[in-house]
């Protein structure tokens, strides 16, 4: 790439200097090589402008800046952007080149991780070489990795999707985060479809209400999906009509799924112990299926999943095939083991309260004893969530104990405080791997036992330090310990 192909990006810069071969592209002027584009971006913490001096003196051959930025110290080109994170997409995009063929994206507070795992297998089933990309990290034929954000940055995406697409992957489906969406990192992807699983409360210390979290989430498909492509949307969810409103109004071929759901809908469901039989309705046929996971809101995604993939030319009967045969992702209401008194033990990444709702539901149908609930809250996010987590597991729970999980800079026990204030009756245990004992040894016949927030998660951030730790590792230890 050169640097004149970055002119339709940005909104004006010298048409000097277009011949220049670009190195590469990046945000960070701690990655500058010679050769690379700088972008400056403002951010939460400080402001890229700050570092062009450092960026160009480590090679930078032009900088991506701010419409109002000050380029009279500058010794290489400035190109302005109305908006720098969206000009780096779209740079990047093209600096990487390749993408697979058919992409797809899924926003909602919920539910994002498991429809790209889902739609992935599905794709696989139907013999098509498929990523998932999100918060558990790539998954690739012969490839998974961890990654740190949910949607990756946007140079870390396109270097990605290239990769993905030069080792023949022609179908990827990825998690689109509020977070990503308002910051931009997905612009420059062609997406195929797009779909949304629900809206509960999340971040709501970076997003100021819940309709401006509503609308970064609209991104999706007001600013990013090709007019006319087609929208996947969860018709059960409160906040489905506002989101259909807002697809329809981007003129997109919106297809609603659920039980309101016109697309695909859900005519009756029979839930057992770790599998649910589901009628679904595709084009007046109905399909019985037995879908091999547990939780109402797994049906969501499942169909949600195939929704997305039966807009991407899988036709229905391999789709409905293929739900028979679906893997939960990594740390989703999963099954560590059993007690040998049979009380089940799960591992579940709810760490919001509409999730925590959810698979509390879930596990209930089931459990002719007590529920048992061990969870916390992040240190350093909403605050806010804290108390509301507390009613909801005190409600739904039999028995609560609120350990930690992941504090952050935060004293752990006055996160715990703000939860119990609203869960009286709760036991409190900050360390989490007593609380995840104690909670086995309690467990009697019939009992069912939900450790939740951390699902995949192999860390326990406490400060600045990051130590080892993992549910799934815990909870097999205490009930090995158990059994003997
Ligand atoms: C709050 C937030 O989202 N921050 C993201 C944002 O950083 P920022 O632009 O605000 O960064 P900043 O620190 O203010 O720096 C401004 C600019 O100066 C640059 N800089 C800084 C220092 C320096 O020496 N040189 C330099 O050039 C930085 O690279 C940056 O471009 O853009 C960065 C690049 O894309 C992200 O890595 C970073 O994610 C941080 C690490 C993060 O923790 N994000 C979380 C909250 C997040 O995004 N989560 C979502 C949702 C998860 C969920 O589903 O629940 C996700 O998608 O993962
Ligand atoms: N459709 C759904 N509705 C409500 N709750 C759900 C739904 N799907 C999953 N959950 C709950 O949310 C948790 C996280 O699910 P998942 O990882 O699929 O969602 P996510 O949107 O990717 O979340 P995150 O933003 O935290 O990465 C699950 O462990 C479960 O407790
Ligand atoms: N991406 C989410 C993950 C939260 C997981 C939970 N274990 C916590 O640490 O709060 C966040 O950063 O808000
Ligand atoms: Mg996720």
């Amino acid at each position: 790439m050169k640097l004149g192909d970055l002119a339709d990006i940005v909104s004006s810069g010298p048409a000097l200097h277009g011949e220049a071969i670009v190195a590469g592209i990046t945000s960070d002027s701690r990655a500058v090589q010679p050769g690379f584009v700088f972008a400056a971006l403002r951010g939460s913490k400080t402001d890229g402008m700050s570092f062009v001096a450092n960026a160009v003196s480590r090679g930078a051959i032009a900088v991506i800046a701010p419409a109002d930025a000050d380029a009279s110290t500058l010794t290489v080109p400035m190109f302005r952007a109305a908006e720098p994170r969206r000009a780096l997409a779209l740079a990047a995009a093209r600096f990487y080149g390749r993408q697979p063929e058919t992409m797809v994206a899924v926003t909602g507070t919920s539910g994002k991780t498991s429809v790209a795992a889902f739609v992935r297998q599905i794709w696989t089933h139907a013999g098509k070489p498929a990523a998932s990309i999100g918060t558990t990290g790539v998954v690739a034929p012969g490839r998974a990795e961890y990654g740190s954000l949910t949607t990756p940055d946007p140079v870390e995406l396109h270097r990605l999707l290239a990769e993905l697409a030069a080792a023949g992957v022609t179908h990827a489906a990825m998690e689109a985060s509020s977070h990503g969406l308002d910051q931009h990192r997905l612009d420059g992807v062609h997406l195929a479809a797009a779909a949304f699983t629900n809206l509960g409360r999340d971040h709501m210390d970076y997003h100021p209400t819940v309709e401006s979290y509503h609308s970064a989430k609209m991104r999706l498909f007001t600013e990013l999906m090709p007019r006319g492509g087609p929208a996947i949307i969860f018709a059960d969810d409160p906040w489905s009509e506002a989101t259909i409103a807002a697809a329809r109004g981007a003129g997109l071929d919106v297809r609603t799924v659920g039980r309101k759901g016109g697309f695909l809908c859900l005519k009756r469901v029979e839930h057992e112990r770790r599998r649910q039989r589901a009628e679904i309705e595709v084009d007046g046929v109905i399909h019985e299926i037995v879908l091999p996971l547990a939780g109402d809101f797994q049906i969501a995604n499942a169909m949600v999943a195939a929704g997305l993939a039966m807009s991407t030319g899988i036709i229905s009967a391999t789709a409905m095939e293929a739900l028979e045969h679906l893997q939960g992702a990594p740390g989703r209401l999963d099954l560590v083991g059993s007690t040998e008194a049979g009380a089940p033990v799960y591992v579940d990444y709810a760490h919001k309260p509409e999730a925590l709702e959810h698979v509390l539901a879930a596990v209930r149908p089931f459990t002719t004893g007590r529920v048992v609930v061990v969870f916390g809250c992040g240190g350093d996010r909403d605050k806010g969530k804290r108390p509301i987590m507390g009613e909801i597991a005190t409600r739904l729970a039999d028995i609560v104990i609120i350990t930690d999980d992941n504090p952050r800079s935060e004293l752990p026990a006055a996160i715990r405080e703000q939860i119990l204030v609203a869960a009286p009756g709760a036991i409190e245990i900050g360390d989490r791997r007593r609380a995840i004992r104690e909670a086995i040894a309690m467990l009697g016949a019939g009992d069912t036992l939900v450790i939740a927030g951390k699902g995949h998660e192999v860390g326990q951030t406490v400060g600045l330090d990051t130590h080892h730790f993992s549910d799934h590792e815990e909870a097999r230890a205490a009930l090995a310990e158990s059994s003997r």
